[in-house]
């Protein structure tokens, strides 16, 4: 526990860690910030130890207008607009009509952890886009199906998990009333709601194939730099797409039940890594050391040593040096 203040005593060879909450909190809270900065000296001072997940990587994900970013220009995700401050309707409802937003749009809060974060909002006509309290970001909601597919990686391993998800809706505008709900209210396995249960009979869609989600997730561990993350993935019931909603960090991997061996294979793997990495550089550093040495050698045998120019001391001297070299 980082608050405790023994927690530097290590070394550590790994550090897992969610400090989703305390980066967060630093935001506004100093006891948050003090952990957080006492957290990154330790890892600045242990350069040798590992840490999964980066900081920066992770905060990139805890703010919608970043991971939203991220999403859009790398994968396939819906439309989205980001609202920054409390602005008149009409450049909001202009702004989603730019944007080629459709509606219903999904209304996100801005911090993507926390309880708060959860909270939602499908908004279903221009006029209830007074309805949202920014900042938040827009999202064009897709029909899927009431299906979601959780993709949880672990490292080189990840896991698909499907689970209850929105149901499908009238796609355009329509005078419904704005829906609120609770993102862990529709998306948990146990989930049972009239938001998730589907009206009409829907034929089941094939689950997106192994090939698209192996590459979705080399994609994104590389562009992320992060080892655990989950991908919430729909298939849009109309184009059979696959769309990624959502970028989570260290998620529950619920239904995962080889989550703790593969976490444990990623951690070995990372620190074999990491000792033969030490052990080049030590090879690589007395090689160098040792072509220095050699070169020193071969410049003394030719020009003889300071002082003692005589040349029957250097013949035996330019052989030494060839040797070495
Ligand atoms: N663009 C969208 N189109 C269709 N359904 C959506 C869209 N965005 C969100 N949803 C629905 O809302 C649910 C919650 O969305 P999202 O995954 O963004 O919330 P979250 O709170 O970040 O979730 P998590 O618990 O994974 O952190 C999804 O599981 C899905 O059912
Ligand atoms: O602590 P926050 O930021 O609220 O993070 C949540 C993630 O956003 C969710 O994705 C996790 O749920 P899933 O494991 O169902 O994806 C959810 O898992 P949990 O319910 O098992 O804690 C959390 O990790």
């Amino acid at each position: 526990k980082i608050s405790h203040p023994t927690y530097c005593s290590g070394p550590f060879d790994v550090i897992v860690h969610k400090l989703s909450d305390v980066i967060v909190e630093a935001e506004h809270d100093s006891q948050s910030q003090h952990l957080l900065a006492n957290f990154q000296s330790y890892v600045s001072t242990h350069p040798s130890t590992i840490l999964v997940d980066p900081l920066p990587a992770m905060s990139q994900l805890l703010d919608r207008f970043t991971s939203y970013r991220i999403m859009n220009r790398l994968i396939c995700s819906p439309p989205y607009l980001e609202i920054h401050s409390v602005d008149d309707l009409s450049s909001i409802q202009q702004a989603v009509i730019t944007q080629t937003l459709s509606f219903p749009v999904v209304c996100k809060t801005r911090v993507a952890h926390g309880s708060l974060s959860h909270e939602m909002s499908l908004i279903f006509s221009a006029d209830s886009l007074a309805d949202i309290h920014p900042p938040c970001v827009l999202q064009s909601f897709v029909n899927h199906g009431a299906v979601l597919h959780k993709i949880f990686v672990v490292g080189d391993r990840h896991y698909c998990v499907e689970r209850p998800s929105l149901k499908n809706f009238p796609p355009g505008p329509c005078d419904r009333k704005t829906i609120f709900f609770n993102s862990h209210h529709v998306s948990k396995p146990e989930c049972s709601s009239d938001l998730t249960a589907m009206d009409e009979q829907m034929p089941h869609l094939l689950p997106p194939s192994s090939e698209a989600v192996a590459a979705l997730v080399r994609e994104l561990r590389v562009q992320l730099g992060m080892a655990l993350f989950g991908v919430d993935v729909i298939i849009n019931i109309h184009t059979h797409t696959l769309t990624v909603i959502d970028i989570n960090i260290f998620p529950g991997y619920e239904g995962v039940p080889q989550f703790f061996p593969s976490l444990l294979a990623y951690i070995e793997s990372l620190l074999d890594t990491n000792s033969s990495f030490i052990t080049w550089l030590f090879i690589a550093f007395f090689c160098v050391l040792w072509f220095y040495f050699s070169v020193f050698i071969a410049l003394w045998a030719f020009t003889g040593s300071p002082g003692n120019p005589a040349l029957s001391a250097r013949i035996p001297s330019v052989h030494l040096g060839a040797y070495l070299l």
